[in-house]
């Protein structure tokens, strides 16, 4: 075996200067009972904390200090496994916290029981921080695409909401009416169940409009709106503005009785509006409805066609009015 190359008096000159000039903190404590007790300590780790003296208790370190809970579990489990501890602690110090990875050793007799701890640290701070730094700017960046990704979403929902709505009712417009129309037409046929369709059309409305101008044209159209939107109950009920002074409501499950007697229910609040039209034999606006009720082999198509020449019937049977299509 190759000797040491140094003899014990330049060993102990190493050692002494390496405990005084290092720049990680050097310490040695002893166990007693419930405690540990500090015997010696470095000038670096003074330098950290000076009331690390002989003979202060660790609990007395640890109870005025900085130092992260939990450390002493460190010197227990070192003392009690009779191996080496590696752990990080964080200390405060001056108001500054600094994160140290520390390593315990122990020392043992010749009975083999630990006598003393030596212990050692470096500090991982400046390591740290860049990383810590990078962490939170991480977050940051995290924070901001979620909050960009929800602004996103919001507009598309938006955008999505204002291409199935009608601008001026309100109510659903004819492209998600016919999505509608083709779900529930398929739904029906699944099931076996009855669909109801009802055309509505506003009775002389051309004259309404010449008479009392186009503004309140369009005011008619939204009382007129509010109440077919009222009379659409159910959530799979649907009620859209089909075309000028057209709307159409569909009413799943329906049969005909139920549906003509939506229709008139709408038919009654309308006339409830009491809105003025001179031209009108009512005196007042009133409105025309074609019902067309299917069940098993049917189209999107026959279904609008039976309601349409419903309400072509109507119209020609002297309007405000509910037919049924046989
Ligand atoms: N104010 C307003 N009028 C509209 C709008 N869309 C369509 N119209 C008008 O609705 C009127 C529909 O007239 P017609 O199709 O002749 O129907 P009508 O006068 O109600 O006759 P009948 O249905 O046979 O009783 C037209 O004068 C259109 O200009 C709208 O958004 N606002």
């Amino acid at each position: 075996m190759k000797q040491n190359p140094f003899n014990q008096e330049e060993l102990m000159l190493f050692f002494e200067q390496l405990w005084k000039k290092s720049l990680n903190p050097f310490w040695v404590c002893k166990p007693i009972a419930d405690d540990f007790e500090m015997i010696i300590a470095n000038p670096a780790a003074q330098a950290l904390d000076k009331r690390q003296t002989p003979g202060t208790k660790f609990s007395e370190l640890i109870a005025h200090s900085g130092y992260s809970h939990g450390i002493l579990s460190g010197y227990y489990q070192c003392l009690a496994t009779k191996e080496p501890v590696e752990f990080e602690q964080t200390v405060k110090h001056n108001g500054k916290e600094f994160v140290f990875r520390t390593f315990l050793v122990p020392i043992l007799d010749d009975n083999d029981k630990v006598t003393h701890i030596w212990g050692t640290s470096h500090n991982l701070t400046d390591f740290l921080d860049p990383q810590r730094e990078l962490l939170a700017l991480n977050e940051l960046l995290d924070a901001k695409v979620r909050e960009r990704t929800e602004q996103l979403n919001h507009a598309m929902e938006k955008l999505e909401k204002l291409s199935i709505t009608d601008e001026l009712t309100q109510l659903a417009n004819r492209r998600y009416f016919d999505k509608a129309l083709k779900k529930e037409i398929a739904r029906a046929k699944r099931s076996a169940r009855p669909l109801a369709l009802i055309y509505f059309d506003i009775d002389y409305f051309k004259t309404f409009n010449d008479t009392y101008g186009h503004s309140a044209g369009d005011r008619c159209l939204k009382q007129v709106a509010k109440v077919l939107a009222a009379h659409a109950k159910r959530s799979a009920d649907v009620v859209a503005r089909y075309g000028g002074e057209e709307f159409v409501m569909l009413l799943p499950d329906l049969h005909k009785e139920q549906a003509l007697e939506v229709a008139e229910l709408v038919r009654r609040d309308i006339a409830k509006l009491k809105l003025h039209n001179e031209n009108a034999p009512a005196g007042q606006v009133t409105m025309s409805a074609g019902i067309a009720v299917v069940q098993d082999n049917f189209t999107a198509d026959d279904l609008l066609k039976l309601a349409d020449d419903a309400l072509y019937k109507s119209k020609a049977d002297g309007r405000n009015r509910s037919l049924v299509a046989d």
